[in-house]
């Protein structure tokens, strides 16, 4: 089943596009991996999906339904929920009280013990539920990034977009991060779209790759495919 088709979006930000008749669609339960170099688009190709950034062209649809044109909190509502590269969680509340404030933002209706029971799952889900007074601000990078998809899932997000979820984080967090977004798909069936510079963990995590350059699709396939790609090779590792 489709869940996210992206219809010839482009965007332009003044003279710069940014991203130029760019397609694509995720099938429920898959990891899609989006690389590119630095300005290549990836980014706002997630503001545009997450309601961020206005398409200049294009349409998204979510389940077949359109969703250009919404606001970031009624797409989140619609299940799409995105990461940012650069966290910020609410330093001064706990790890629980911050994914509380996820969870209120992805569904107004929840009441208490519901909101209770989806918190202590997000928590339980990436590992933190040992740290859930812990101050958010206290936590190491690896765990904020933990945080950051606690949030997400507990919106009630059927498709989580991660942007760099791997950057800065030592090998051991790597692999540690693999295999909880590994988890979180074949027990959860959540989809991903993945952004991420550490290839390595690009290509292990994701079942198709699309390839952005300067805001154009260049390549598509599996990571094997994206692999032994000479466009690929030559624009991304120069
Ligand atoms: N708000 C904005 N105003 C003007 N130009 C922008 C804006 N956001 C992005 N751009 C430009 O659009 C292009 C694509 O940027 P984008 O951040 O999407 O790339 P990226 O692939 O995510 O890069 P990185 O890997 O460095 O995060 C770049 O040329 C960038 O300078």
């Amino acid at each position: 089943m489709t869940l996210l088709e992206v219809r010839h979006i482009t965007k332009r930000f003044g003279g710069i596009v940014a991203l130029n008749d760019v397609s694509l669609s995720v099938a429920k339960g898959e990891i899609l991996g989006l690389m590119g170099a630095n300005g290549a688009g990836k980014t706002t190709l997630f503001s545009v999906i997450a309601g961020h950034a206005a398409p200049t062209s294009g349409e998204v649809l979510f389940k077949g339904q359109r969703l250009t044109g919404l606001s970031p909190a009624r797409i989140c509502r619609q299940g799409i929920c995105r990461t940012f590269q650069i966290v910020r969680p609410m330093a001064g509340l706990s790890v629980a009280e911050n994914v509380r404030v996820a969870a209120l933002y992805g569904a107004h209706a929840l009441r208490g013990a519901q909101v209770g029971a989806r918190v202590a799952e997000a928590l339980a889900a990436v590992g933190l539920a040992d740290q859930r007074d812990t101050l958010a601000g206290a936590l190491t990078l690896s765990g904020q990034k933990r945080l950051e998809i606690a949030r997400a899932l507990a919106t009630g997000a059927e498709l989580v977009m991660l942007d760099e979820v791997m950057a800065g984080l030592n090998p051991t967090e790597i692999a540690a991060m693999l295999d909880t977004l590994s988890s979180l798909r074949r027990d959860r069936g959540l989809t991903f779209v993945i952004v991420e510079h550490v290839i390595g963990a690009l290509m292990t995590l994701s079942d198709r790759i699309l390839v952005l350059h300067h805001g154009e699709e260049i390549a598509s396939g599996t990571p094997q495919e994206i692999g032994r790609n000479a466009q690929v090779a030559e624009v991304y590792f120069g």
